[in-house]
């Protein structure tokens, strides 16, 4: 009836969006729509102004310009403390530095915002997640005691453990090792998949860009070309 084009169809439309910081112009005016279900790959080389806009789109920074809104809500007029209500529980963000509270377990950092969400049972569910991503015998180890790619599998349980509409991942096998990568990269689109969630990845990795839905590539601030796998 509504075709394609129907709004509430759109998970993230990103409208001209600029981002500068003093006199650098990083983002230089981005269209981007990205329908609810659509898994999306973001290449493009370093310093293009990939994690500039995930940053924007996640709602972790806000746009110098130009129009935000995701999962129906605008992001215009919201402060930081806004942002943040708008994605608690909604959307899951898995960055490249982790950003795991070192003074809490790798249980705790994947429980705490499932309580803040106000869901049941949520160290159960922690634990479950954690063992998703192999880490059944990390529990109670806190980030400085695990290891790199142990620190990027509690940031991906923590970012998938609510069951967010959207998920959000910056080069997120980056620190992993070939084998436990394509489990990792299987898991994101299984829980893609059984919440009909966006995904939103971005990677060097051509194999995982192929496994999306679309692909678009960034260049000095602007997308410049998209395509399908
Ligand atoms: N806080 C900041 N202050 C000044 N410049 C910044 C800041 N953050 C990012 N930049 C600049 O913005 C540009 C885009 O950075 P961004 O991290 O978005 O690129 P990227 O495509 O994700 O790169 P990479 O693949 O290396 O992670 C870079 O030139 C970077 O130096």
């Amino acid at each position: 009836m509504h075709g394609s084009s129907d709004p509430t169809d759109i998970a993230i439309a990103a409208r001209h969006v600029t981002l500068s910081l003093g006199q650098t112009e990083i983002l230089k005016g981005v269209d981007l729509s990205i329908r609810q279900g659509e898994s999306l790959a973001i290449l493009g080389p370093s310093g293009s102004g990939k994690s500039s806009l995930m940053a924007i789109l996640s709602g972790l920074e806000r746009a110098s310009g130009g129009d935000v809104r995701v999962a129906g809500i605008d992001y215009g007029p919201l402060d930081e403390d806004g942002l943040a209500r708008a994605r608690r529980g909604r959307i899951g963000i898995v960055l490249q530095s982790f950003h795991l509270l070192p003074t809490m377990t790798a249980i705790e950092n994947v429980a705490i915002p499932l309580e803040l969400a106000g869901r049941s049972d949520p160290f159960a569910r922690a634990a479950a997640e954690l063992e998703a991503v192999g880490l059944g015998h990390r529990l109670h180890h806190y980030p400085t005691q695990l290891s790199g790619g142990e620190q990027q599998r509690v940031a991906i349980a923590r970012a998938v453990a609510p069951g967010p509409d959207i998920l959000f991942a910056d080069e997120p096998t980056g620190n992993l090792d070939g084998g436990t990568s394509d489990a990792i990269i299987d898991l994101l689109f299984a829980r893609q998949a059984a919440n009909a969630a966006t995904l939103v990845i971005i990677t060097h990795d051509s194999a995982l860009a192929e496994r999306c839905d679309r692909i678009v590539e960034m260049r000095d601030g602007l997308i410049v070309a998209e395509r399908r796998p």
